[in-house]
């Protein structure tokens, strides 16, 4: 089987490579009104949460790329380009199903919805709006705790779940009609695909396992319907493809990070995860600006999943079409 990939990032690489090779050219897509996400997929322990969170020494891809947005805040603000800029967070986990809020622990789950332009929303999902980089560093190491994780026989500190973390960008002009563009950038943490004979996973943790099994397995369906562009496609068999379907048609520009594993016992689930990763390469996306139309009735810094009277209407952009970039990432 021939595999291509955009990058390869092996024992040596630094965290700060992984994200300048694979994460932040797509990041100034966001601010022009397009949706982007970057996702870390593969086998349980192979270091999705380290490639993603990082460690204080060695941040990974989220707080490198949120660090990244608030500087290109920065320069679109200091060049006076006639745009305002507010960023906001909003930073959940799927659970066995469940949609769980990680800034309100113990919240109950959520209901994933559409609104009238097929734009997936999370009512009741908190939404705070962010000033700085400072402001976002001292509000999510707290939220990533409230992560469900717990042991297991490949990796003591086991994600139990896919946490995913928005950022949204909402540009508009500084003078009415402000004609605002919301940007969203999804990072995404995927539970590890596994391998029971492997885990030997027994009761709570077997229960977690096959959710976990059955959302990527879900995810990989979505992909290769995607990839032949016809038929049902099967978001709704999940909360994890329902809450990224926005994310995960037409209208965004993706980094696929693959966590794998070198050694023999794993080298199923690294076929595995390489064969998604070929089917993932093969879709074509085509991404739109969403640009807001009417001028929102909402206060700045509002959220208009909670109920506010937004009306956003997608507009159709000349963008050439593009695949999403693919990096390999193996576990040192
Ligand atoms: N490239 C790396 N360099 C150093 N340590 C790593 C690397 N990748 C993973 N690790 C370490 O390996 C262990 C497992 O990694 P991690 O928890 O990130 O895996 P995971 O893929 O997120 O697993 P799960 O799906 O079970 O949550 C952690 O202790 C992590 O610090």
């Amino acid at each position: 089987m021939e595999i291509r990939f955009d990058a390869f990032h092996g024992q040596e690489t630094t965290q700060q490579e992984v994200f300048l090779t694979s994460v932040k050219p797509i990041l100034p897509h966001i601010f022009n009104g397009r949706n982007a996400s970057v996702f870390a997929y593969g086998p349980t322990g192979a270091g999705k949460t380290h490639t993603m969170l990082g460690s204080q020494e060695e941040p990974g891809v989220i707080p490198r790329a949120v660090r990244e947005v608030f500087s290109l805040v920065g320069a679109q603000e200091e060049g006076q380009d006639g745009w305002e800029y507010s960023v906001g967070m909003s930073y959940l986990e799927i659970y066995n199903e469940k949609l769980l809020d990680l800034f309100s622990p113990g919240s109950q789950d959520l209901p994933v919805r559409e609104d009238k332009d097929r734009n997936i929303i999370v009512p009741g999902l908190t939404r705070t709006q962010l000033s700085s980089f400072a402001e976002f560093d001292t509000l999510f190491i707290p939220a990533s705790l409230n992560r469900t994780t717990a042991s297991t026989k490949l990796n003591q500190h086991s994600s139990r779940s896919h946490a995913i973390l928005l950022i949204k960008v909402v540009k508009s002009t500084r003078r009415p009609p402000h004609r605002p563009q919301t940007g969203k950038l999804y990072l995404v943490d995927l539970a590890g695909s596994e391998d029971n004979r492997l885990t030997g996973n027994q009761g709570m943790r077997l229960k977690e396992s096959g959710a976990i099994n059955l959302s990527l397995f879900t995810l990989s369906k979505v992909v290769e319907a995607l990839n032949i562009a016809r038929g049902r496609m099967p978001y709704r068999d999940s909360k994890l493809t329902r809450l990224l379907q926005d994310s995960l048609c037409g209208s965004i520009d993706s980094a696929m990070i693959i966590n794998i594993a070198p050694e023999f016992r794993y080298h199923f689930d690294t076929f595995s995860a390489l064969n998604f990763a070929t089917k993932s390469k093969q879709i074509v996306n085509r991404p739109f600006v969403r640009e807001t139309v009417l001028a929102p009735t909402i206060a700045p810094g509002e959220d208009p999943e909670a109920g506010g009277s937004v009306e956003p209407q997608n507009k159709e952009g000349k963008k050439a079409e593009q695949s999403p970039s693919l990096a390999i990432h193996p576990h040192g």
